[in-house]
């Protein structure tokens, strides 16, 4: 049987079914750990070098945008995970971030650094996936309870620090928001003021931002109700603190998804145990044999004995549950898998309109119970087509259904898949996946 490849316009990536994946690779530092980290260390205002730093284009946008507010960067010649972020002696007061900052979500991030460098900040609405309607207004009630007035308009909104506030700032969050999370806990050590936060995001990325600002001497307690940081009572100046971004759970988590989509063996280095443990979890309840050391996660897809269960995943932002990034991905490799499941992502409402439509597009048949709740029933054999990675994650689980649908995937929006992953298709690739990027 012959297979019609699309016509290619702009760069895709093409992907063929082939044997099934093995081998090992190592993933990279964490997109949506490293943005929170870079702007923390942004806030301290002092010299901080970062370890394992990714390349993606999220993260490289995110320097770039500090560099254009009044910070410098260093890295080592030939090695640009390495990074080291130092205010400049006189920093310029920064005009607007302009486009650069309406590309990605996290240039929320700056806003702290912003007023510690020069009491204002004043930043373009944020961009980055388009997966909803995602707002802002808790960040807004994060500042203002640290004094600061908010401002906003249709081109984007200005945060100007007020009166310095006294004591101990408390507020509770009415959802586990992670960008308000870090917003509160990076303007309290600009404000050099303890803080109370009730209702905290407590997933591996804000843990990992709280870590590092231990290091460097400042008090932090993580727990389900409350999370408190307190002021260093000394500082510790001497050494240029080392912070390392942690391997990215959610490349493993795609490369974990695929290798068992393929009935593959494969082992995912530099990945910590249990930031995957949700989508092991779901694996398991598939009949995925799995091993999860402390940092390598090995998928034993020959092993595979479908269970027929049905799987119900479900994206949450309460500790320990599943991320939404996990969810795009493990929906792709369900698909194969025998069981009627139940998805559902309410926390990114636009998501699954992004994603399902594609899979339908290669011949699935999943029922849209509302617009964040789907139920399908497989193993379903999928059909290669063209479609597209309109956000990260739906790059993610195209490529992961492409792995195993009859004939050719083509996908477009590489520059989307991008923004995450400085390099998923390589990684695939050195797994032994048929896959190539097509340049017309
Ligand atoms: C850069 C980064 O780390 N992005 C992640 C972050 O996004 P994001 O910054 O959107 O995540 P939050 O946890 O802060 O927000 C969760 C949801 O609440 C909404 N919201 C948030 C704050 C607010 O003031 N008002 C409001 O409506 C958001 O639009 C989103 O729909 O967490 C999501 C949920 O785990 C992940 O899918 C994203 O990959
Ligand atoms: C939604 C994501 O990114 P962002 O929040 O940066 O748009 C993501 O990483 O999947």
């Amino acid at each position: 049987m012959s297979t019609r490849v699309p016509a290619v316009t702009s760069q895709v990536i093409a992907i063929r079914p082939g044997r099934p994946l093995a081998g090992a690779v190592t993933v990279d530092g964490s997109k949506n750990a490293a943005l929170p980290l870079v702007a923390a260390a942004a806030a301290l205002l002092r010299p901080v070098r970062l370890d394992n730093v990714p390349a993606s284009s999220d993260v490289q946008t995110l320097l770039d945008l500090l560099r254009h507010a009044g910070w410098n960067t260093e890295h080592p010649v030939g090695d640009d995970h390495t990074v080291l972020v130092l205010p400049r002696e006189t920093a310029p007061a920064p005009d607007g971030l302009g486009e650069a900052a309406s590309s990605i979500r996290a240039s929320y991030y700056l806003v702290p650094s912003l007023i510690a460098l020069c009491g204002r900040a004043r930043l373009p609405w944020p961009g980055g996936c388009r997966i909803g309607d995602r707002g802002m207004e808790q960040h807004f009630k994060v500042y203002e309870a640290f004094g600061d007035r908010v401002r906003v308009d249709d081109n984007g909104y200005a945060v100007e620090a007020g009166k310095a506030v006294r004591g101990t700032v408390s507020l509770v969050l009415p959802f586990r928001s992670r960008g308000a999370t870090i917003a509160a806990v990076l303007r309290a050590v600009v404000a050099s003021t303890p803080l109370r936060l009730g209702q905290p995001n407590l997933s591996p990325e804000v843990l990992g931002v709280l870590n590092a600002l231990t290091a460097v001497g400042y008090p932090c307690r993580a727990g389900d109700r409350v999370l408190t940081l307190v002021p260093p009572s000394s500082v510790l100046e001497e050494d240029v603190p080392v912070w390392k971004v942690p391997g990215d759970k959610i490349e493993a988590g795609t490369l974990a998804c695929a290798v068992a989509a393929t009935g593959g063996t494969a082992r995912i280095d530099g990945v910590h145990g249990p930031d995957v443990t949700p989508l092991v979890g779901a694996l398991h309840r598939m009949g995925i044999p799995t091993t999860n050391e402390p940092e390598t996660l090995v998928i034993h897809g020959r092993d595979t004995q479908p269970t027929g269960r049905p799987l119900r995943a479900m994206a949450t932002l309460a500790p320990g549950g599943l991320d939404a990034d996990f969810e795009p991905p493990l929906l792709g490799l369900a698909l194969g898998f025998p069981g009627t499941h139940l998805f559902s992502d309410p926390i990114n409402p636009g998501r699954h309109s992004n994603l399902i439509p594609q899979l339908v597009r290669m011949g699935g048949e999943i029922t849209e119970l509302s617009s964040t709740e789907c139920r399908f029933t497989g193993p379903q054999r999928l059909t290669g087509a063209g479609v597209e990675a309109t956000d990260i994650r739906t790059g993610s689980a195209l490529m992961v259904a492409g792995l195993t649908a009859r004939g050719v995937t083509t996908l477009g929006g590489v520059d989307q898949i991008r923004r995450g992953h400085a390099d998923l298709p390589g990684k695939l690739l050195t797994l032994g996946a048929d896959i190539c990027e097509v340049t017309p």
